[in-house]
């Protein structure tokens, strides 16, 4: 795929971009799809409406390239692409009652006590839907888990700022998903789940609550090749906003790379932390080629660090 095709068509997740994003999409109506794999829905969705954009959203970017493409080869003008988390971007990356339509198509439903967060159904994910939809907007929900199902209509049925206007099994629809044919093929039911916002909603942004910029300068700290090694094994924060280091490198230019995963309420994020030796201090920054967003954990792994740097030894 060419560059000027990624440039136009898929857009950055990064800590700068929902600026960009927002100048680069000259539509006042706007539709969202999390999870859109091959992308057959939003391709068709998008040819019905030219003049409302499409936003899909995918943490697969196999997922992303084969709609690109497609989207790209039809000429397709109303459609961006995004790679990351649906849950995450929605919540953090959009201004309040941005979307007129959300559509969530075969979402897993992590059927794990452990995976219960990734749910649609979570308190959390319900406010960040109606904090996304515009008062009148809607969300679609289908899935071939009857559990699932119902426990995304109590849910929502029952939340103050939607109201339930249909649930249907085996809904007649122009065209069928990748998964939705898979499903039908082995006889399984098909569940379509169609809510409306009608009071308004707002959610915390997580980001929000980092704080202060993503660089720290420590005067008269050192960096060795003993901290380095020491800071491959870090880890800490709160079961809410938590850090762990992957793995530390040594840089040509004497500096240290750091690669760190964090995790913010269930949301994950990679990116790499960058230890600058100076004359008089150390930097520690957010490596130039990574745009975590500015949340708690991600603060809290930039001062884990700090504190191994200023470490009298
Ligand atoms: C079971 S598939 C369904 C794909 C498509 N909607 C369909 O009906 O054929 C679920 C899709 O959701 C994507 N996905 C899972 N979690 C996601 C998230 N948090 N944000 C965005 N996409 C996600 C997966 O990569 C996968 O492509």
């Amino acid at each position: 795929m060419s560059c000027s095709l990624r440039e136009t068509l898929v857009l950055p997740a990064r800590l700068d971009a929902p600026a960009d994003w927002f100048g680069a999409l000259p539509f006042s109506r706007r539709i969202a799809e999390i999870g859109f794999g091959n992308g057959e829905f939003l391709f068709h969705r998008s040819g019905l409406e030219p003049q409302v954009l499409h936003l899909g959203i995918e943490v697969s970017l196999r997922c992303i390239d084969k709609a690109a493409r497609r989207v790209y080869l039809a000429g397709r003008r109303n459609v961006r692409l995004i790679l990351g988390d649906g849950r995450f971007l929605l919540r953090e990356a959009f201004p309040e009652a941005y979307f007129e339509g959300i559509f969530m198509h075969f979402p897993c439903p992590w059927p794990k006590t452990r995976h219960a967060r990734r749910r649609v159904t979570t308190p959390d994910f319900i406010e960040t839907l109606a904090s996304a939809l515009a008062e009148g907007g809607f969300f679609e929900l289908l899935t071939d888990e009857e559990a699932y199902a119902l426990a995304a209509q109590k849910a929502m049925g029952g939340h103050p700022s939607f109201r339930l206007e249909s649930f249907e099994v085996d809904p007649v629809r122009p065209v069928r998903t990748k998964y939705e044919r898979k499903w039908m093929e082995m006889g399984k039911p098909i569940f379509r789940l169609h809510v409306v916002k009608t009071a308004p909603a707002r959610v915390a942004k997580i980001s929000g609550g980092g704080s202060g910029p993503m660089h720290i300068v420590l005067p008269g700290a050192r960096l060795d090749a003993e901290r380095l090694r020491a800071a491959s094994s870090l880890e800490g924060g709160t079961d809410d906003a938590r850090w762990v280091v992957c793995n530390s490198y040594s840089g040509v230019d004497g500096s240290g790379l750091v690669q760190v995963v964090t995790c913010d309420e269930g949301f994950e994020q990679r990116f790499y932390i960058r230890l600058v030796p100076r004359e008089d201090d150390c930097l520690v920054k957010v490596d130039d080629a990574s745009y975590p967003f500015n949340t708690p954990a991600v603060h809290a792994a930039i001062g884990g660090l700090a504190a191994l740097l200023e470490k009298r030894s």
